[in-house]
C-alpha cells in the first residue's frame, strides 16, 4: 500500500503568485489504480516527483506498505515511472533501453532476450531493436520507455500521461499491459487528461485542487 499523509511542499519561489502550497493525502493499494486530474500548473507532475524521490518535502509521511519512503533515495523505491519525457537514453540502441529494464549492468542471459524480443513485439516495435531513439517517433520512444518501466516488475507504477500521441491500437495493446500488471499486484497512479484511458484503466480518480487531492465519485 502507497500511503502519502500531509505531505507537504512549495516551490522556493521570488512570486508566490499562482503556485499553491501543495498537501497530499492519499492511499493506494496493490492491484489498485487510482487516476490524478487537473489541469496544467495544479502539481501532478510535483505529485509523482514527491512519490519518485525527486523532490523533498517539508513534512508528512510517505512510505509503502508502513515503510517510510523519505529517506529513501529515488533508486531505492519499490517504484517506476514513465514521465511525459520518456527519459530513454539517446546514445543507446531501443534493446539496451528495454535490457536496462531487466538488468540496470545489462548482464542479460538468453531469458532475458527473449523477454526483450517478446515483449517489443507486443508493443508493435518488432524489427526497431537496433535504432537509436532519436530515429523513432514521438509514439515509439513512449512505448519503448513503457515496455522498459513494465519489465522492471516494482511494486508501484507511475504513469504521467503514458498514452499521448499514440493510435489506438497502440493505446489498446498497452492498456492491456497495464491491466495485466494490475492483475499481479501492481499498484498504478495515473495522471491523465484523458477520460476513455482513465476509464479503460482507474478504478479512482481524483482531481488535483488548490494543491490538494479531492476525490471523485466512482469512474
Ligand atoms: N522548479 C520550480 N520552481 C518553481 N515553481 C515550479 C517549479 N516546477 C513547477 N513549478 C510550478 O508549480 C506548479 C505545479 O507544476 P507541475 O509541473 O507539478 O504541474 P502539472 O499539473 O504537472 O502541469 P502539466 O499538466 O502542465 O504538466 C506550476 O504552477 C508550476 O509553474
Amino acid at each position: 500500500m502507497l500511503e502519502c499523509r500531509d505531505l507537504q511542499f512549495h516551490y522556493d519561489r521570488a512570486d508566490p503568485g499562482e503556485t499553491p502550497d501543495f498537501d497530499f493525502t492519499l492511499r493506494l493499494a496493490p492491484g489498485e489504480c487510482l487516476a490524478v486530474q487537473g489541469p496544467s500548473g495544479c502539481g501532478k507532475s510535483t505529485l509523482l516527483n514527491l512519490i519518485a524521490g525527486f523532490l523533498e518535502p517539508a513534512s508528512g509521511w510517505l512510505g509503502w506498505a508502513g515503510r517510510s519512503w523519505r529517506d529513501l533515495p529515488p533508486w531505492e523505491r519499490a517504484l517506476t515511472t514513465v514521465f511525459q519525457e520518456d527519459n530513454l537514453f539517446a546514445h543507446l540502441p531501443v534493446w539496451i533501453n528495454v535490457g536496462l529494464g531487466l538488468a540496470p549492468d545489462l548482464r542479460l542471459d538468453a531469458a532475458a532476450h527473449r523477454r526483450i524480443r517478446d515483449g517489443l513485439a507486443r508493443v508493435g516495435l518488432e524489427g526497431l531493436q537496433d535504432r537509436l531513439p532519436a530515429a523513432l517517433s514521438g509514439g515509439q520512444r513512449q512505448r519503448v520507455a513503457l515496455l522498459r518501466a513494465l519489465l522492471r516488475e516494482r511494486p508501484l507504477l507511475l504513469l504521467d500521461e503514458p498514452f499521448s500521441g499514440l493510435d489506438a491500437d497502440n493505446r489498446h495493446q498497452l492498456w492491456e499491459l497495464v491491466r495485466e500488471q494490475r492483475r499481479r499486484g501492481v499498484a498504478v497512479l495515473l495522471v491523465s487528461h484523458d477520460n476513455e484511458d482513465i476509464r479503460a484503466l482507474a478504478d479512482r480518480r481524483c482531481a488535483l485542487q488548490g494543491g490538494r487531492l479531492v476525490e471523485s465519485a466512482a469512474i
